[in-house]
């Protein structure tokens, strides 16, 4: 395991899950597992992974009552995940019980405003501030509600770590220079993420989907 970057595991197919775990082996600090490989390859699919040796990060995004996410969590626990995410959306008592729920050595992180939205979606759905607002709310939320840290696009990084020193940030949506946006809205490159504050990075596509995902990894690495 090395470097700061979790490769996002985003496909139901065990076998390219696995050949693309292998691939990253040795540059990458993680696997990130998300809904799509959970939905198809469930517990199972997950402690087959962790046997590839790279930390896991279960990235469910529970965000429900606080008595349905604690048990979940609580259900999910054996897997022992070295990070699990819900959304910081779901208020404090959530939070709060979503930490206590969680196995120790797991860190708790709170999903705050998605990379894929803009100011334009927030507003769509009814809230007033914008992304640094919003992102800063949900982050003093989260830290008030005992969580480890949060999720939060490298825009906001910065700006959160200034208060929060010892808080573990997880930012996605990075790009290196020149590889395509996709669905993602507020995008920045790993190195600047890296400068501002960012704990890790987690990246899929333009890793998983390049024709050598080791070299796609070891090039954006030699940026940081
Ligand atoms: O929690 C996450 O990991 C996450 C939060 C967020 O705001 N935006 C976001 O893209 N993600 C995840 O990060 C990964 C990004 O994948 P790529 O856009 O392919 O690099 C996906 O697995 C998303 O589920």
């Amino acid at each position: 395991m090395s470097g700061p970057v979790y490769v996002a595991i985003d496909t139901p197919d065990m076998e390219r899950a696995r050949a693309i775990g292998s691939a990253v082996l040795r540059h990458a600090g993680g696997l990130k597992l998300g809904l799509e490989f959970f939905v198809h390859n469930g517990r199972r699919g997950v402690m087959e992974m962790a046997e590839l040796g790279l930390p896991i990060f279960l990235d469910l995004k529970f965000h429900d009552i606080p008595n349905t996410v604690a048990k979940a969590i609580h259900a999910m626990s054996p897997l022992v995940p070295a990070i699990l995410t819900v959304h910081a959306g779901g208020g404090r008592a959530m939070m709060e019980d979503a930490k206590a729920a969680a196995p120790e050595g797991t860190k708790v992180v709170g999903v705050t405003v998605l990379t894929s939205l803009d100011s334009d979606d927030l507003a769509a759905v009814g809230c007033k501030d914008d992304q640094d607002g919003q992102v800063e709310r949900l982050a003093r939320l989260a830290r008030e509600s005992g969580l480890d840290g949060i999720v939060c696009s490298g825009r906001e990084v910065g700006q959160v770590r200034k208060w929060w020193d010892d808080g573990f940030f997880v930012v996605p949506g990075v790009r290196p220079e020149g590889s395509a946006s996709a669905d993602q809205k507020r995008v920045v490159t790993p190195r600047r993420a890296m400068d501002d504050g960012a704990s890790i990075l987690v990246i899929g596509r333009p890793v998983t989907q390049a024709e050598d995902p080791d070299r796609a990894l070891r090039e954006i690495a030699a940026t940081l």
